[in-house]
């Protein structure tokens, strides 16, 4: 990509496309507001670091004026950022790299910083390979950031972006902070994604008529509010890139029965057969074969195995969509589940409380040994899935319960000492009644799993500071990488309640 100049061809926008993607103007530097880990703000947090606490913001650059710049860091939502020479603004440029030097074209100010496109790399950074990039879209869709940086270099990245989320975001005193753990690699880079949701705008009125053109099918164009056709995705398993070509014949071929656009669902599922195996006349370990296929119907069952459990919920539902990781991952959730003090010796008499459950990943994968589950999820569709999944994994002392997290709360009666509790959020993470109660109980040993690192920080500085840091210390904070190529991290924090 370096020292070539492609504007509208994996650098930047086409001729013509101007439309900026228009956004909630992002709350300025100093102004108070309790956190939401928007892009916005988690933006804003960065530009803060760059320029300093007192600042008065420099002259704007002219809307669509050409400027060349270094690269000084990557931010935490994956831009490249770069200071302009008097220290008063900071540049915002997508696929850049520290160490490049580039020349982009200013496309909105706000007070303290400028949204930029990429025109030119002129000197490439030492960090950056173009030669690692799998996609041809790369530069121009809005789903990868990364292709351009070893997977090592990811992995450090995110790490440095759950610290910094710690440091504006939990308002906790460092000292109550533990080292940043390593981020673990995801086994798949690319071909790892179970569920893609490309889409697709539609006439404002009417309908597509008989013969109308064919919108473009794919997923945003970096920065702007609208589609960029999309042929295949490298990022899906391969289940889901066939199904992405399927469903786009489809709807090319039947465009006059869409009344407007459409969100397509892509969701591999797995249909395993196992050929039973004996040495001696017993069975051993089976072996098994897998069809992997692709369904488009929300409604339909899915299937999906970790290890040796068995998942099955409708396509539409909720379900971690790396599957690569998840029994690394879930391997690791159980171990910190296990209360210090009952580490080695039989947890039968502990109990776990699954906060946000879903179809009951963790209650499944980390439940066995427990001596009671208790597991809520909003999503009533959701409980029935991890009730039967439960059953037919062999967990029969669980419960779940439909509704908002706070109400497993009135239906626990374990001790607290002996219970450990999994908390996994949507991004805008836990409210604060969700969070009083928690602390209220005082579970043992609490699991923070989020796939949005800064309201994690906040929610988990919110409980440690609510006890003035002597109710719980955490003990661990890191992260696993579900997104690889992308600046999304899964983090998670584990804390115990001092006795
Ligand atoms: C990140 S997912 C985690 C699901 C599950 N732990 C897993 O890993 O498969 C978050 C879950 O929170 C649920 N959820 C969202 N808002 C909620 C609320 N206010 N109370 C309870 N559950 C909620 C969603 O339905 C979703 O299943």
């Amino acid at each position: 990509m370096s020292g070539t100049k492609r504007p509208g061809d994996g650098l930047g926008p086409k001729a013509g496309e101007k439309r900026w993607k228009r956004k909630k103007i992002a709350p300025e530097i100093g102004s108070s507001f309790r956190s939401t880990g928007s892009h916005e703000e988690v933006l804003l947090q960065d530009v803060k670091l760059l320029l300093g606490e007192a600042h008065e913001p420099g002259t704007a650059p002219e809307q669509f004026s050409q400027v060349e710049l270094s690269i000084s860091m990557l931010g935490s939502t994956g831009d490249g950022l770069s200071i302009s020479h008097d220290g008063t603004r900071v540049y915002v440029v997508p696929f850049a790299v520290p160490g490049d030097t580039v020349v982009v074209k200013v496309v909105k100010n706000f007070p303290s910083y400028s949204m930029t496109d990429l025109i030119e790399v002129i000197k490439p950074s030492k960090n950056r390979d173009d030669d690692l990039v799998f996609c041809r879209y790369f530069g121009r869709c809005s789903g990868c950031q990364f292709q351009m940086l070893s997977g090592d270099y990811q992995l450090q990245h995110k790490q440095k972006v759950i610290a910094k989320a710690m440091q504006n975001f939990s308002n906790l005193d460092p000292s109550l902070i533990p080292p940043i753990g390593g981020v673990m690699p995801s086994p798949l880079l690319r071909g790892y994604r179970t569920k893609l949701t490309p889409h697709f705008d539609g006439p404002r009125r009417g309908g597509f008529k008989e013969g109308a053109p064919v919108p473009d099918i794919g997923f945003q164009l970096k920065g702007r509010s609208f589609v960029l056709d999309i042929e295949d995705c490298p990022i899906g398993t391969d289940a889901v890139r066939d199904g992405f070509k399927s469903q786009r014949t489809f709807v090319k071929e039947n465009l006059h029965t869409f009344k407007r656009g459409a969100t397509l669902l892509l969701r591999e599922t797995t249909e395993r057969t196992f050929s039973p195996e004996t040495i001696d006349g017993r069975e051993a370990i089976r072996s098994y074969r897998d069809i992997k296929t692709c369904i488009t119907d929300s409604k339909a069952l899915v299937t999906e195995w970790i290890g040796r459990a068995k998942f099955i919920s409708p396509a539409g539902s909720f379900f971690q969509n790396n599957n690569s990781i998840l029994e690394k991952f879930t391997t690791f959730v159980q171990e910190q589940l296990v209360i210090p003090k009952l580490a080695g010796q039989d947890h039968s008499e502990s109990y776990l409380i699954d906060a946000y459950c879903g179809s009951g990943l963790f209650s499944i994968c980390c439940g066995h040994g427990f001596n009671g589950i208790i597991g809520v999820d909003i999503s009533s569709q959701s409980i029935e899935s991890a009730r039967k999944n439960a059953t037919e994994n062999g967990i029969h002392n669980a419960r779940f319960i439909t509704g908002n997290a706070e109400a497993i709360f009135a239906n626990i009666d374990f001790p607290p000492e002996l219970t450990s509790m999994v908390i996994d959020p949507p991004r805008k993470g836990c409210d604060e009644l969700f969070l009083s109660q928690l602390l209220k109980l005082g579970p043992k040993r609490l699991v923070y799993i989020s796939c949005n690192v800064h309201t994690m920080a906040r929610d988990i500085g919110w409980i440690v500071q609510q006890g003035l840091g002597k109710d719980y210390r955490i003990d661990k904070i890191g992260g696993f990488d579900f997104f690889p190529q992308t600046h999304h991290v899964e983090g998670y924090a584990v804390l115990s309640k001092n006795s």
